[in-house]
């Protein structure tokens, strides 16, 4: 691992020492420690002839797009993405390259849960230790992501088994062929293939839909990265996988609601 995503993955090395030591509260987000996950797999699986789903990402900056809006708090830009036909929202919780926080996670569940709108969060960390399992449960998470290039095939089915263990779905973002084994190997259920590569941040559309046509039928392929107009969420529909996550082209735009109402038309009917 090199570049930018080593510099991030050892940030997270200091950052899960200190999560170690912390007392562990239960449900801080405010919902009740025993909330009931929602259902991950039935938000983002798409039957045949069913529209696209999109999972819509919060995010304040980002290594390769630099600063985006932070006009709406994390609290309205979810209200947001959840009234205008998000199937999940992503939350980067990392602080030091997305300025990010656990704590967006937490106010997203809260006004989301308050406005009784039960659309699945997606804790959108760099894992590499139980212990953010934990804490992802405890601000509200639905969902994980693991990033399979970040742990070795052993390490990721072990967090698998975690992230399902304390009731979160992992949704596990792959790359290449390897890692879409592991994947399937650690019996993932929810994978993503990013078409932006971590280490160097290229974009490559060809690869990510060779690996995505290799998804098994069984799991929900989701489609990453990349996507900025209603005219590439249709192409990705089109594709025939379940889902696809934007986040860039949303967090562009002060008032997200035109742009994903746009995109939300495009996954209903791609040939339109
Ligand atoms: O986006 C980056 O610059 C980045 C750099 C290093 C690690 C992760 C990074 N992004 C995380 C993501 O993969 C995206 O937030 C996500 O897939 C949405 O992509 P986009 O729609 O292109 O913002």
């Amino acid at each position: 691992m090199s570049g930018v995503l080593g510099k991030i993955v050892a940030s997270k090395e200091a950052e899960v020492a200190e999560l170690r030591h912390q007392p562990r509260s239960r449900g801080t987000s405010g919902a009740p420690a025993t909330r009931r996950p929602i259902d991950v797999v039935a938000a983002l699986r798409r039957p045949v002839g069913a529209p696209l789903r999109l999972i819509t990402e919060h995010k304040r900056r980002s290594p390769s797009a630099g600063a985006l809006s932070t006009v709406l708090s994390p609290a309205d830009r979810g209200l947001a993405y959840a009234r205008n036909g998000a199937s999940m929202i992503s939350v980067l919780c990392d602080a030091p390259f997305f300025d990010g926080s656990w704590e967006h996670l937490a106010t997203i569940r809260r006004a989301l849960d308050d406005a009784g709108l039960p659309v699945p969060l997606l804790a959108k960390e760099f894992v590499i230790d139980q212990v953010q399992l934990e804490v992802a449960r405890e601000k509200g998470a639905d969902a994980v992501l693991l990033i399979a290039r970040i742990v070795d095939a052993r390490k990721l089915a072990e967090l698998v088994a975690a992230s399902r263990a304390v009731g979160l779905e992992p949704l596990v973002e792959v790359v290449s062929d390897e890692e879409l084994a592991a994947a399937l190997a650690a019996s993932a259920t929810v994978i993503g293939v990013n078409a932006r590569d971590l280490d160097t941040l290229v974009m490559d559309v060809e690869r990510a839909a060779r690996l995505l046509a290799a998804i098994p039928p069984s799991c929900v392929a989701a489609h990453l990265s990349g996507l900025k107009s209603p005219d590439d969420v249709a192409r990705v529909a089109t594709s025939g996988v379940d889902a696809a996550l934007m986040g860039e082209a949303l967090m562009r735009e002060d008032d997200p609601a035109n742009l994903l109402t746009a995109m939300v038309r495009r996954a209903n009917s791609p040939k339109a």
